[in-house]
């Protein structure tokens, strides 16, 4: 049998990127002369990369918004997050721990993410964090992205593993839409970015910090879904 592998998504799961998102929304959103969005916000209109976070701003704010202006408001976003990595943004508590120990543990891991793959390499790369993973799969890697459950499944054959010997880890609906269809087991972050807890999305566990995602806890998660 192959390795295990464990997926993890990575604004709001490994990583605490809210604030450098949120400058770059803000900055972009301020060419449309629109307010500013606070946190709240944020979490309401993130999870499905940049292009979504600015048209959902948009949407609540009543503000009409062209294609082209799209295109504009999305260039700035990205120049500017791309410009500022990894700026305030962090590893969450634990996670390098909780890496080192599925690493030690044999298991491949990657990251499966709706930010677009450039910024997801940069980010980890800046982080420190390369070397853990086989494949970073951004909403641009393949012609198709989370909730599609190919996104997952694609990303784990990348990193070399196998879908059916997998545990995906997330932090949103998003993330736990994307396992379940594709037949795998999710680990939800309670920390992370959602405007509801994830826990009404019926992950297959939630967790409040990285020091309960043991290998073993993995193993058992993994067993129980076959
Ligand atoms: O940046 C986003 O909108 C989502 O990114 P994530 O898939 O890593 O949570
Ligand atoms: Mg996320």
């Amino acid at each position: 049998m192959t390795r295990p592998i464990i997926v993890f998504d990575l604004d709001g799961t490994l990583v605490d990127t809210a604030p450098d998102l949120l400058d770059s929304l803000n900055h972009s959103l301020a060419a449309n002369d629109l307010a500013a969005v606070d946190e709240a916000g944020f979490r309401r209109f993130v999870g499905h990369g940049g292009r979504v976070m600015i048209e959902r701003a948009h949407a609540a704010q009543n503000k009409a918004l062209m294609a082209e202006e799209h295109d504009r408001l999305l260039k700035l976003f990205l120049d500017h997050y791309t410009l500022n990595i990894p700026g305030k943004s962090r590893p969450y508590p634990g996670v390098i721990a909780a890496l080192d120990h599925f690493q030690a543990a044999g298991y491949l891991m990657a990251v499966c993410t709706n930010k677009y793959e450039a910024n997801s390499v940069a980010l980890i790369g800046a982080l420190g964090m390369s070397d853990y993973f086989g494949a970073i799969c951004g909403q641009d890697t393949f012609a198709f992205r989370k909730p599609d459950p190919r996104h997952l499944t694609e990303t784990i054959r990348l990193a070399g593993g196998d879908p059916n010997n997998a545990l995906m880890v997330g932090d949103s609906q998003t993330d736990i839409d994307t396992a379940k269809a594709a037949g795998i087991p999710v680990v939800a972050v309670d920390f992370g970015y959602t405007d509801r807890h994830v826990r009404e999305f019926e992950p297959t566990l939630v967790i409040s910090h990285f020091d309960t995602l043991t290998p073993d806890l993995a193993e058992r998660l993994i067993a129980a879904a076959r």
